[in-house]
């Protein structure tokens, strides 16, 4: 497929490291960024290049020859010509051969560099290949584990768990392999077109394929927890883009009054009216191993008997190793008490520009500085112990605390209420995805990183071609009757 440059944006952040162009060609999938990221190198031969006739003339050594003292001038003249005619076929011919020479050279050299290049490509190739073999025999252990050792709460505070490549649900966070992947994202400062279409073959790498072999349920079943007498809107959003992207099976759990309303919205949901029961925690636990993530916070409201419900939803979540999405009100319930999600990295927060503040302050006890936004959502993901982080805005920035992807994909100036829940609800079934296909799929990137771009890019084409139809009357909801088009055109192709 492809993008326009003007339409896609996406860069990753070093965290302020300079990249060789070397590590260019050998990390990014191993392809070469654009031509502009490698500058030519000029070297100079080992011997000197004659300088043309005139006033290197003398440098040539040519024989001086004195001409006899009584001889006519005519033939004096012709002498004099038949001198400089021999030394000029000479210093031609000197020319020629110092030419030859340099382009000798310089054929070797170039022969050096393609053997070096081919040597750096086969160990690149190999290198993937032990990686590859490496995962297969992590994950073959893994289910081997998963028939003898009994379940126990998660415990990876400094690992990265992404790369599990099993069915979560059938076992607890416990049995995921401690997989470390240092520099996991190797993009960079300059970016090119090419590396804006790898984060998107990344995603399309995670998706699921249509077969006939599935049954109902299989390409995800997704619970959203929020929605309450005065927020019906957000977790429909929430949920039915889940649907509209491709996952079988869309839950919400939300209070008993809003459960017919949204019911009304859409037969295609299921709703649960268990948010304020007195067992809410329970009752939504009871669903919880059927469920592949959760989304936490669309339309939750602050009441204090709804969030405290919320907490003890995410803490089961939690001991199952599901992967969670918090927005919205729940990230209002995480600031108030960071500890609830910190270094559980199968989490996604996608806080707006107001929320990153109020959790930015909370964790860092200091202001969000304006002059750099990157290194602000790096260090909240930090503080947060690594868990993904997508700051929503005129340009999504997406960081894992060791990266920060950019997400810039046009979308348009129209902000109405509802863009959030589209892009939360879509983020669940793309994280689902992702942890499922593992790092082996995201060439072992951190597939939330993958998903969460994944998210921004359609959540902002669906807004840009609702734009285009509807101008300034342009909803959430017309924007949700993009999302199957905007998804096709950015990632089935
Ligand atoms: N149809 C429905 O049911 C919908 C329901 N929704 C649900 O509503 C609930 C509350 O969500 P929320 O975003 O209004 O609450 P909160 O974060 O307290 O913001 C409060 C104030 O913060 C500001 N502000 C906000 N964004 C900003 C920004 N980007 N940049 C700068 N400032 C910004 C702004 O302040 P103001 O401009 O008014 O001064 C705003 O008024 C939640 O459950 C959500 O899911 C929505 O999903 C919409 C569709
Ligand atoms: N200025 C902008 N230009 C382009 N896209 C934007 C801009 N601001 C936000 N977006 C996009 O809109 C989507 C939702 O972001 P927004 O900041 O509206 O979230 P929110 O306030 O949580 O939404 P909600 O109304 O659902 O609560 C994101 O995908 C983001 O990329």
């Amino acid at each position: 497929m492809f993008i326009p440059s003007r339409e896609v944006d996406a860069e990753l952040d070093e965290d302020a490291e300079l990249e060789s162009p070397r590590d260019n060609f050998t990390e990014d999938s191993g392809e070469c960024s654009s031509y502009a990221d490698h500058p030519i190198k000029v070297e100079c031969p080992s011997f000197a290049i004659p300088v043309p006739p005139g006033d290197g003339f003398k440098e040539i050594n040519a024989p001086t020859i004195t001409p006899p003292l009584n001889q006519p001038k005519r033939s004096k003249k012709r002498h004099a010509n038949l001198t400089l005619d021999k030394m000029m076929e000479k210093f031609l011919q000197q020319s020629v051969d110092t030419e030859e020479k340099f382009y000798r050279y310089e054929e070797q050299r170039l022969k050096i560099e393609d053997k070096r290049r081919e040597a750096e490509h086969a160990r690149e190739l190999q290198m993937l290949q032990m990686l590859g073999q490496m995962l297969a025999g992590i994950s073959s252990t893994v289910s081997q584990r998963s028939q003898s050792i009994p379940a126990s709460p998660p415990q990876r505070a400094n690992h990265r768990s992404y790369g599990d490549n099993f069915n979560y649900n059938a076992m607890t966070a416990a049995l995921s392999p401690p997989i470390v992947i240092e520099r996991s994202f190797s993009l960079h400062r300059t970016h090119s077109l090419k590396d804006m279409e790898n984060i998107f073959q990344l995603v399309r790498n995670v998706i699921p394929p249509l077969t006939g072999k599935k049954h109902k349920g299989q390409d995800g079943r997704i619970g959203i927890v929020g929605g309450c007498q005065e927020y019906t809107g957000a977790p429909y959003f929430a949920a039915i883009t889940a649907l509209k992207v491709g996952a079988d099976l869309s839950h919400v759990f939300c209070t008993k009054d809003a459960a017919t309303v949204i019911k009304s919205y859409s037969p295609e949901l299921i709703v649960h009216p268990v948010l304020d029961s007195p067992n809410a925690v329970h009752e939504v636990e009871k669903w919880l191993p059927r469920l592949h993530s959760v989304v936490i916070g669309p339309g939750l409201g602050r009441d204090e008997v709804l969030l405290e419900n919320a907490k003890g939803i995410i803490e089961k979540s939690k001991v199952k190793g599901i992967p969670i999405i918090i927005d919205a009100d729940g990230l209002w319930l995480i600031s108030q008490q960071p500890s609830l999600i910190q270094g559980y990295q199968r989490a996604i927060l996608t806080p707006n520009y107001m929320e990153f503040s109020r959790l930015y302050e909370a964790m860092l006890r200091d202001p969000v500085d304006s002059s750099d936004h990157h290194g602000c959502v790096l260090r909240l993901s930090q503080a947060m112990g690594n868990l993904t982080i997508v700051q929503k805005g005129e340009r999504d920035l997406i960081s894992d605390g060791e990266k920060v992807l950019v997400c810039s994909h046009e979308g348009s100036s129209r902000r109405c209420g509802g863009q959030g829940d589209l892009l939360s609800g879509s983020l669940g079934v793309l994280a689902h995805w992702a942890f499922l296909a593992g790092a082996e799929k995201t060439n072992g990137q951190n597939p939330f990183l993958v998903a969460a771009f994944g998210a921004c890019s359609l959540t902002r084409q669906s807004n840009h071609q609702a734009f285009q139809k509807f101008g300034r009357s342009m909803t959430a909801s017309d924007m949700v009757s993009e999302v199957g088009t905007a998804f096709n055109k950015l990632f089935e192709t």
